[in-house]
């Protein structure tokens, strides 16, 4: 049987603990040459099985707190989240404190070079990116709303969408999080609750995390694969450096297709780049109720005939004092703990949490307000 198969039967932990020789052995002892990249987590490897098998090996370190058992069981539950746009994660591997884990390897790497990297311009045409935006919002769909436990990513962004042979899109780095339970003192903790640019103001700023911040992510997301800028480009001038508002004044002015990326050179599909424009808009309203849901998303992508509402306000961007940014709504000024209130319909789609008891709801970061008030 696979790996994943014998995983599935709950035999114990057989199949989907890695020996720590058979990776070294996979990744030449995880030579620099063999090195993908390093993520807030750690680096990553690219490795071959005996058997043929590619894979790609994140060695975590960030420290967690949890026990070896306790991870293999975490490393367990993330194995049944299994979709066609996710990255499979295959297994584990512990040595002592160090902690691994397998996932299936990616040949074309992350969305981001395809997107920003202005060696290849153009390398990515209007289908593929339309195909792109959809297998992405069906992947953070399945995430919310169908998998056997509800998981918000916390961290969508050009860099963990990676792309496979055909160029369809696979979300990585899902669940991590779980993996670092109250780890909330490690200086890594902002690569794990989410990077600048992509934060909705609710997490960035109260701590509020639900299904509507990695929205919010998604909307920023999908501005950037259509304009195939990035969200915070400071060469481009105080109007152009902040994609969502830029985004959002061409809008009003009606001019939004303008900002369909040249390197396109006018192939792509009006209708398509319009809705795409729109439903990031919608994503990143500074609202999280008026916000749509993962499957709204979905419906708006694949109907013709879905009326799309026209989009309010979009949250903006502030900058944090400790030399971390993120963004924030500017308002108020002074340090707040962060409670669970917020906004009435912001968790309208929160499962019953009564579901094995693992619903991941919302959580905290720590983020005074006073950092915003240099905001716009
Ligand atoms: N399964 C995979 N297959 C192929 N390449 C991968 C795989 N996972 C990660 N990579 C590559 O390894 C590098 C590091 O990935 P990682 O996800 O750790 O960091 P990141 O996305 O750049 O940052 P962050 O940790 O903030 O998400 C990236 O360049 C990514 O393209």
């Amino acid at each position: 049987a696979s790996r994943k198969e014998e995983s599935a039967k709950d035999d114990g932990d057989r199949g989907i603990i890695f020996d720590l020789q058979e990776l070294e052995t996979a990744t030449d002892f995880f030579s620099e040459k063999n090195r993908l990249g390093t993520g807030g987590f750690g680096p990553v490897y690219k490795g071959l099985m005996t058997n043929g098998e590619e894979i790609a090996v994140k060695k975590l370190s960030v420290n967690s707190r949890q026990g070896s058992r306790e991870f293999t069981n975490e490393v367990k539950l993330l194995l049944r989240i299994q979709h066609k746009n996710l990255v499979s994660l295959l297994g584990c591997c512990f040595h002592g404190p160090e902690k691994m884990l397998v996932y299936e390897y990616l040949p074309n790497r992350s969305l981001d070079y395809f997107l920003f990297d202005k060696i290849k311009p153009g390398s990515l045409d209007w289908h593929h990116r339309w195909r792109i935006i959809i297998g992405v919002a069906r992947g953070l769909l399945y995430l919310h709303e169908e998998a056997p436990i509800r998981i918000i990513h916390r961290d969508i962004k050009a860099s963990n969408i990676l792309l496979d042979n055909d160029l369809n899109p696979k979300i990585s780095d899902f669940g991590l999080a779980r993996l670092f339970p109250g780890d909330g003192t490690h200086t890594n903790t902002f690569k794990i609750s989410g990077t600048y640019g992509y934060m909705a103001p609710e997490y960035a700023l109260h701590g509020l995390l639900s299904v509507k911040s990695d929205v919010f992510s998604y909307g920023v997301l999908v501005l950037e694969i259509v304009s195939g800028r990035k969200n915070q480009n400071t060469h481009l001038g105080p109007e152009m450096a902040d994609l969502l508002h830029y985004a959002w004044k061409m809008y009003q002015e009606g001019k939004i297709l303008e900002l369909v990326d040249q390197s396109l050179a006018g192939v792509y599909n009006r209708d398509e780049a319009a809705t795409c424009f729109l439903i990031g808009l919608l994503c990143c309203q500074q609202i999280t109720s008026n916000r749509p849901d993962m499957n709204t998303v979905h419906q708006m992508l694949s109907s013709d005939s879905f009326d799309l509402p026209k989009p309010g306000r979009p949250g903006f961007q502030g900058r944090r004092e400790d030399g971390y940014t993120s963004t924030g709504t500017g308002t108020g000024a002074g340090s707040r703990s962060f409670g669970l209130g917020g906004e009435p319909n912001s968790f309208k789609n929160r499962r019953s949490s009564g579901q094995n008891g693992l619903v991941e709801e919302h959580s905290r970061t720590s983020i005074s307000m006073s950092s915003f008030a240099e905001g716009r």
